[in-house]
């Protein structure tokens, strides 16, 4: 991308899309096209296309969706599969018709099969049923995974799909019942701290495994897959199966490589945050799936891997959390 490409972030706000609009300015990006949801609200096509037709992006980055952790998806999931396929399409086609040259769509690695074998490779896409809780904001990305093949096919578009493991960093959703559950613990863990309570708990049984990648790496590797030089780029952009007989969707993992249990996860932020107190399970609330880590060679192999390690990435998180309490 030129210094001066006209860069659009979808969901600049949010926490990926915060994160991606930090790494371009502080790589000399300038030319950056923002728009709040209350100014332009992506579920409207009409709104979208005129968008798209009066401002012409270069480049997209699609991270603006409906997101949550495992309750949220399972107690919205009208909201979940419709806003997703609609933010996804109504972009993928305005992108289309407006000649982008390139658009990086932001997955998730619940489009895997709920027992994918472990780790997940892209080529286990659609492999097995899925995990339940999460099933229809799955079915979504897996729908924008197959839309960027689709129009790459036939008309030569050029759009990849990143699919990140879990994240977390400074602006995530605190939220108590609907976020995703590094931002849960940080904020079940200090209150607990702060009240001098003896226990916090935790869902599920603590035993699931989760892989989790720090925001500004998950940033940091969406620019660098929108810079790849052409071969490069275009190498992962999937091919068409009638004509080479090999399933080769335009997919490539963002994580880690390294998982931790939920248990060990929650020792981790109760040090990280300095509460001292017990660790209890509540198994009325949802496990989710058992396990899901990404193999991620395939991003390793063209040359990026995630530099911050999970303490010092909990330590920003927690003094943004505090940051944001303070403020309140
Ligand atoms: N967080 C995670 O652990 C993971 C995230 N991902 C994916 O990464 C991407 C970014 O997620 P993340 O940054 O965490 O999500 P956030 O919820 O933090 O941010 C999403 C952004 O999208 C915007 N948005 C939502 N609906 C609309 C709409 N109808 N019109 C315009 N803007 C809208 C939100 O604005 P507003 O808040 O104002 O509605 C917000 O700025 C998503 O595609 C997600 O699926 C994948 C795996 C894990
Ligand atoms: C990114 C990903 O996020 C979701 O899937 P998930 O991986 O299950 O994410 P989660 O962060 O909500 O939970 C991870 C694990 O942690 C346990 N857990 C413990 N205590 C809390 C807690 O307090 N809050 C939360 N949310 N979970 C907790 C919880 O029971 C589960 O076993 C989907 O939206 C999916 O669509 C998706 O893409």
């Amino acid at each position: 991308m030129d210094k001066n490409a006209k860069i659009y972030v979808a969901g600049h706000r949010g926490l990926v899309g915060s994160a991606i609009v930090r790494n371009l300015q502080a790589a000399g990006y300038s030319n950056l096209l923002l728009r709040t949801h209350a100014e332009l609200d992506l579920t409207n096509q009409v709104a979208t296309a005129a968008f798209f037709e009066a401002e012409k992006p270069d480049y997209v980055f699609l991270a603006a969706a409906k997101v949550g952790g495992i309750v949220a998806n399972n107690t919205y999931p009208a909201e979940f599969i419709r806003d997703n396929l609609l933010i996804q399409s109504n972009i993928i086609h305005a992108a289309y018709v407006n000649q982008v040259k390139r658009l990086l769509f932001l997955g998730s690695s619940c489009i895997y099969p709920k027992l994918a074998p472990q780790p997940m490779r892209e080529e286990h896409l659609l492999t097995g049923p899925l995990e339940p809780t999460n099933r229809p904001y799955a079915l979504a990305k897996i729908a924008g995974v197959e839309m960027c093949w689709s129009y790459n096919r036939q008309y030569g578009t050029k759009y990849l799909a990143a699919m990140p493991t879990n994240l977390y960093g400074p602006g995530d959703n605190y939220h108590p019942e609907n976020s995703h559950v590094i931002p849960a613990l940080i904020r079940k863990f200090h209150e607990a701290k702060v009240s001098g309570a003896s226990t916090v708990t935790v869902w599920g049984t603590g035993t699931p495994k989760r892989e989790f990648l720090y925001s500004d790496d998950m940033a940091d590797a969406c620019v660098f897959l929108m810079n790849l030089p052409d071969d490069k780029y275009e190498s992962l952009l999937g091919s068409d199966e009638s004509k080479t007989g090999k399933f080769e969707p335009p997919l490539i993992n963002i994580g880690v490589g390294h998982d931790v249990s939920i248990s060990e996860l929650a020792q981790t932020v109760s040090v990280t945050v300095g509460f001292t107190g017990d660790i209890a399970f509540d198994t009325s609330k949802p496990d989710g799936t058992p396990r899901k880590l990404m193999d991620v060679s395939r991003l390793h192999r063209i040359g990026w891997s995630a530099p911050t390690q999970m303490t010092s990435g909990l330590q920003t998180a927690y003094r943004d959390f505090l940051d944001l309490t303070l403020k309140a």
